[in-house]
């Protein structure tokens, strides 16, 4: 098979292929890129691998750097791009479940591709587009199937994640995943206790943002690799419940996956969003959006939008809550259009602060000065006071006067 035309990805690093070629070596694409290119799907990065150790790349180029060379990865620089060339290599002993105790170069790409992951991810490409399957990966892609290279408990021995990317392309890529494989998974699913929760937590994400969750979501449950995920394992029904919607189409981005796992599992709390988002390694700034998003999505499950929980919540949380009430089918106005109509958007905007209240209003800085600027924030966000300094200073009066 040859792919005659290829993505535009690759043509700047096919001068650098061909090179290594005319020095004598073999070099090839390798990994997802050649996968995707043969589905049709979008490429994002590429990966090339290379019968030359990494002294023989340094000797071929000009400008390499020194990325990973124990690994055997050298950044070639080429016309101000890097490209990552990685040098054919086995790998042995796996003590940790993780990574190789040892990595010995090889010349012959064949022994590189038989210690991956599945044989769709086993592809190799020449530089001219001709595909080199070496394991049925080409079948494999017109079967739909996931299945690893060779003995399946093997290759999770290597890289218990492994476990967790077969669920991952399973929905990223609406494929079923070979009879064997699975077994493997359901076997060994333990093994992804020895695994950083950050690695996991990607491919979860990943799983969530597939074409079809609700196959990833199936394996996920059936092999009982939820179980050895953090924070899952009381949550079996609420999961079966998430995997049974139809349509993810509302559901785009991490945020919106997280606020969909979380309202299905019912962690709805601020601080149980946080506890659970902090065991899966999540980001502060994630925790944050999501824990607002929920606020407007219980808002919404019970018909109590307010102005000022708009405001708090900002538009992005509007946003992604918006999007999980759609996946949840929940009936709700357009709250960011609602959110447009605010009179103002950041208490910033608000056409009076302190200073001027302690100057004209006569109240001392203070925990009343305080009170007094959130409820003309109030005011002014739920459109009963125009945001004018003298109609502010009218009502701050006022409030103070009635205590
Ligand atoms: N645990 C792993 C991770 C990666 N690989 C191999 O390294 C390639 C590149 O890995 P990576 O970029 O992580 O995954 P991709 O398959 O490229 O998928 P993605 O589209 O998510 O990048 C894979 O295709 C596979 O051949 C592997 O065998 N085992
Ligand atoms: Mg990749």
């Amino acid at each position: 098979m040859q792919i005659k035309k290829l993505p535009s990805l690759f043509e700047p690093a096919r001068p650098v292929l061909q090179k290594i070629e005319q020095a004598g070596f073999e070099a090839y694409f390798v990994g997802g890129s050649v996968r995707d290119t043969i589905l049709g799907d979008a490429i994002h990065d590429i990966d090339i691998a290379t019968s030359a150790y990494p002294s023989e790349i340094k000797a071929i180029f000009k400008k390499t750097v020194d990325t990973g060379i124990q690994h055997g990865t050298v950044m070639i620089l080429d016309h101000g791009t890097g490209y990552e060339t990685t040098t054919f290599r086995t790998e042995s002993g796996y003590q940790d479940y993780r990574r190789p105790d040892q990595v010995t170069f090889v010349r012959s790409l064949k022994d590189d591709l038989k210690r991956r992951d599945f044989t769709i991810n086993a592809l190799a490409m020449k530089e001219d587009g001709t595909i080199i399957d070496l394991f049925d990966g080409l079948g494999d892609l017109q079967r739909h199937l996931i299945r690893a290279v060779g003995d399946p408990e093997e290759r999770f021995h290597e890289d218990a994640l492994r476990m967790m990317r077969a669920v991952r392309f399973a929905a990223k890529l609406d494929f079923a995943i070979d009879p064997a494989t699975q077994r493997g998974i359901e076997d060994h699913g333990e093994l992804l206790t020895k695994i950083a929760v950050e690695r996991i937590e990607v491919e979860f994400s990943k799983l969530l943002l597939g074409i079809n969750p609700k196959r990833g979501l199936d394996y996920f449950l059936t092999t009982d690799l939820y179980l050895y995920c953090p924070r899952l394992q009381h949550h079996y029904q609420a999961l079966v419940k998430l995997s049974q919607h139809q349509d993810w189409s509302s559901i785009t981005n991490e945020a919106e996956a997280w606020l969909a796992l979380l309202y299905s599992l019912q962690i709805t709390g601020q601080s149980a969003i946080s506890s659970f988002m902090k065991d899966w390694k999540l980001s502060n700034a994630l925790i944050s959006l999501v824990q607002h998003a929920m606020t407007v999505l219980l808002a919404i499950q019970k018909d109590q939008i307010k102005p000022m929980m708009l405001f708090n919540a900002g538009r992005k949380a509007i946003l992604t809550a918006s999007q999980v009430a759609e996946f949840e089918e929940l009936q709700h106005p357009d709250l960011l259009a609602m959110n447009d109509q605010l009179p103002i958007h950041d208490r910033h905007d608000l056409a009076i602060d302190g200073g001027a209240l302690i100057r004209h209003a006569s109240i001392q800085p203070g925990p009343l000065l305080g009170k007094v600027m959130n409820q003309l924030l109030a005011l002014v966000v739920e459109g009963k006071v125009a945001n004018e300094e003298p109609a502010l200073l009218q009502e701050a009066q006022d409030l103070i006067e009635k205590g």
